[in-house]
């Protein structure tokens, strides 16, 4: 089931102009495309193999990038002049002698990152920064920025491509020139206002079309000189005062050689240009190679709470200026394994990138923090469970050696290996992989907290069971919780029918079903069975986390469809239980038991997606939990042809052509509408109640049946009976079916409106169908011609791994996932789940690799999280 990228994905229309732009990405609107060709260091969608303590090949020409780096300085501020008091030192006050020493720590010195000295200077407040107004200072912590830090992690939204001046210069051009300063002078305009303008002189090639060519011959024949009038506005009385706007004169010295870089705008004298928002850096002479160099990133930042960019991006880079090398919470170790930059040099890389890759490398050190102590914290949740080191040796190496946690079926228990024998076909190897790995997991003194992945119809439900198995074989009970009572009901009847086909058990487990609907009677004799012990095992919905549900010895609780309760609900049942089961037994005076050693053991939990989420959104979501997935299908599936069809007239007399012939050698057919009454505000929609004498007329001889949300639950389990039956043959029904219905001869399906569900749900409703060994047809019906292709990728696979990442890729993780689950997703400054799964990856590595040790937790954990 592997795909081999995304870039089919990539609309190449949008990146084409894009690329023609000379401010790449300005725009809101996130481009996947343009943002991983800006940083190749991201690979789209898929997530390589990280391969522990492997030889990074980035790492040597990182390493040689910091030795250019050591040798200079950091870059000299923008001239800031607005920020200037008259009376106030420009000098950095002393913070303490750890921090002065700091400064002069090179990159790739013994001494150990200090956690004192990385606290001191990053949480310093802005109100150290020099010459900062106390105005100002009020705005910035008006703005959300009270410390240095904060100041640092306001990154760049984009970067212009600042490119050396060709002889046609628009306007609204990013550019970067090497000049002399002409003039500088602060002007008194009017009683409360004043302005620096500084004018660079620079020679640039005369009717040269292209970079290359301007640079080559710029010593020769055809040079020009054009003017930049750099300005600065200020606004207030204070500023008017002859001696402030001497000292805003007196920062540029006529002479100078500078690099100027920025936003022109043309003016009314030829060749003279206006620049309002610029860096102006000065130069050795006019040959420091480093600041001609074509195509250098231009940071552009966002406002914030009313500050302008400009404003940001000079007191960011004064910060920076300050910033002590030895700044880093990660040890070097660390850096050096995942080829990532020191926090130091990453702060400078993504403010003051001299190269796109500097800002790429920069990018993904930051993205690796964020990602690395969301990682730590969830994996030191995991591990509060495990008590020894040998226990945590035993995690690492269970990583490390996946192949070595699974347990032989010689070893399971015989009620498990006799279910095993009970069903009416073999295992796939990976499903045997999974139960394997399950019940390795399950005869172990530590909670379980694993993820069951697989694509539709893999067959996820009998691993889940033969795990439940395991633990009620050794006199313990199980809880199985799904989203829906028809979901349910279905497992129930699914189970019963195997534990039927067991022989040679004398004692076979009693199996109960609690919904919402179950009769109170029967309900609380339920409750007692499972209290007393009389019951070994329990199929419901989220009425099995109900106050009043108590279990004896309860082992393992499966939570199927799990994204659907949400990660909340999730960990309510987690404890739930636990607490419940040490309770119960503490009342009961049962206290023997705890001689076996695990009645302070919170049950294993197995939950199971159906929907594959990719792999970054379940780290993300559950870094906490070890993950299993089944990566093939039971033999004999027939992939199901899908068809993406306009829904006007034509479409749909081809649509019933094909149901009929369907019909007629003897198929089952899926009707899937959006809604189930029509309605006045979106006429456009078809509703399956409304459709439903329609389509019994149109297919007279052919019984028809309803099914919706809105029904109660024993009718929605006729109508699922009377289609499983063949009593109807046609099935009009809302997506309630999307999950986990089960009818192995539905052989077609054709989903109304289906531009209204998402990829990863309608391969889940199409995962209804071509359950069995018949061939199946899915069709997807689009309301308008505009919507067809956005569907055709379904047409293109039936990979759900596949369709997941580009149903991330297409509409982000908050779509993907669903308002409930995607709440629980922590929000990333600027990491972009969609692209930085590898990075993600092998933060999690990271984290898993250090946590063991433990040696991080004292200042990662609680330091530095934002
Ligand atoms: N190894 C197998 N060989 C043949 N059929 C299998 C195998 N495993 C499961 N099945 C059958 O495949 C069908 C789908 O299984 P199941 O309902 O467990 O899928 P699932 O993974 O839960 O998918 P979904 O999320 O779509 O419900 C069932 O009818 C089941 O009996």
């Amino acid at each position: 089931m592997d795909y081999d990228g995304l870039h089919d994905f990539i609309d190449n229309g949008r990146a084409k102009k894009q690329s023609g732009m000379n401010l790449k990405g300005a725009e809101d609107e996130f481009n996947d495309s343009l943002e991983c060709k800006k940083f190749p260091s991201i690979i789209l969608g898929s997530s390589p193999q990280v391969e522990l303590y492997d030889e990074n090949a980035c790492w040597s020409e990182m390493s040689k990038l910091l030795a250019t780096q050591n040798g200079e300085e950091i870059l000299p501020s923008s001239f800031g002049t607005e920020l200037v008091q008259e009376s106030c030192s420009e000098a950095w006050p002393p913070l303490s002698p750890t921090l002065q020493n700091e400064s002069s720590v090179k990159v790739g010195s013994e001494s150990p990152p200090n956690a004192a000295s990385i606290q001191l200077f990053l949480d310093r407040s802005i109100n150290c920064i020099p010459g900062l107004s106390k105005r100002h200072c009020r705005q910035l912590e008006s703005s959300g920025f009270n410390t240095l830090r904060q100041l640092l992690r306001h990154f760049p939204r984009s970067y212009a491509d600042l490119q050396n001046a060709q002889t046609a210069i628009d306007d609204g051009q990013y550019l970067i020139f090497v000049g002399k300063i002409l003039s500088s002078r602060g002007v008194r305009a009017s009683y409360s206002f004043s302005f620096l303008e500084v004018v660079v002189g620079c020679e640039i090639a005369e009717n040269q079309s292209n970079v290359e060519d301007t640079i080559n011959d710029i010593n020769g024949k055809g040079k020009k000189t054009i003017f930049l009038h750099l300005k600065k506005y200020f606004r207030g009385t204070r500023f008017t005062f002859q001696p402030f706007l001497k000292s805003i004169e007196a920062k540029h010295k006529e002479g100078e050689i500078v690099c100027v870089s920025g936003k022109v705008r043309t003016m009314r004298t030829k060749d003279h240009f206006e620049m309002r928002e610029y860096h102006i850096d000065v130069l050795e002479d006019e040959n420091d190679p480093s600041y001609c160099a074509e195509g250098r990133p231009y940071p552009i930042y966002a406002s914030k709470g009313g500050l302008n960019p400009s404003f940001l991006r000079d007191i960011i880079a004064r910060t920076l200026q300050a910033l002590p090398i030895n700044v880093d919470p990660i040890p070097e170790d660390i850096t050096q394994d995942f080829g990532l930059l020191s926090l130091h040099d990453a702060y400078i890389g993504i403010h003051k990138p001299k190269n796109i890759n500097e800002a790429d490398l920069a990018r993904k050190r930051l993205i690796f923090d964020e990602f690395f102590y969301l990682q730590l914290g969830r994996l030191y949740q995991m591990l509060e469970g495990l008590g020894t080191k040998i226990e945590k040796d035993g995690l690492l190496d269970r990583y490390r050696k996946p192949e070595l946690s699974a347990t032989y079926v010689e070893e399971w228990s015989s009620l498990t290996k006799n279910l095993l024998k009970a069903l009416p076909y073999s295992l796939t190897s990976s499903q045997l992989r999974a139960v394997s790995e399950i019940i390795w997991d399950l005869k172990r003194p530590i909670p379980m907290n694993r993820l069951l992945q697989g694509d539709v119809g893999c067959g996820k439900t009998v691993v889940a069971f033969l795990a439940c198995m395991e633990v009620l074989g050794s006199g313990y009970q199980a809880a199985f919780m799904v989203p829906t009572e028809l979901l349910a009901f279905q497992h129930y009847e699914q189970l019963l029918n195997l534990l039927q086909n067991i022989e040679e058990v004398e004692c076979k487990p009693s199996v109960a079903l609690l919904t919402g609907s179950t009769p109170s009677k029967q309900s609380r004799m339920i409750r007692e069975g499972l209290h007393t012990g009389n019951i070994s095992m329990v199929i419901g919905t989220h009425s099995l986390i109900a106050e009043n549900v108590e279990f004896s010895a309860l082992r393992i609780a499966v939570v199927d469809e799990q994204h659907r309760f949400g990660v909340i609900q999730r960990g309510r049942f987690n404890s739930k239980l636990y607490y419940t089961s040490l309770s119960s037994r503490m009342e009961a005076g049962n206290l023997e038991v705890s001689s076996k050693g695990d009645v302070h053991m919170a049950p294993h939990v197995l939950a199971m997606s159906a929907t594959p989420i990719p792999r970054t959104l379940a780290l993300a979501l559950y870094g906490d939990m070890s993950l299993t997935q089944i990566t093939d299908l039971p033999p004999g599936r027939i992939p199901v042809e899908t068809f993406i069809i306009e829904g006007n007239d034509d479409g749909f007399e081809k649509v019933y052509k094909m149901m009929l012939d369907e019909l007629e050698v003897g198929g089952k057919v899926y009707l899937v509408y959006p809604v189930i009454e029509q309605s006045e505000q979106l006429p456009q929609l078809h509703a399956a109640s409304a459709d439903l004498e329609v389509i019994s007329s149109r297919f007279q001889g052919y019984s028809c049946g309803l099914l919706h949300g809105k029904m109660k639950s024993d009718q929605k389990e006729e109508a699922l009976k009377q289609f499983r039956s063949g009593e109807t043959r046609i099935l009009l029904s809302t997506q309630v079916i999307e999950i986990g219905v089960d009818v192995p001869d539905a052989s077609m399906m054709v989903v109304m409106n289906a531009e209204r569900f998402g990829i990863a749900q309608l391969h889940q409703l199409r995962g209804r169908v071509g359950r069995g060994e018949r061939k199946s047809k899915c069709i997807l019906l689009a309301s308008t011609a505009s919507s067809l292709n956005r569907l055709k990728v379904l047409e293109k696979s039936s990979d759900g791994f596949y369709l997941a990442n580009a149903d991330l890729l297409l509409r982000g993780p908050g779509d993907l996932l669903g308002k409930k689950q995607s709440g629980h997703l922590p929000e990333f400054p600027i990491a972009r789940l969609e692209i930085d799964g590898n990075i993600l990856q092998e933060a999690h590595l990271a984290a898993l690799v250090n946590i063991i040790s433990l040696s991080l937790i004292p200042f990662c954990v609680f330091v530095f999280w934002i």
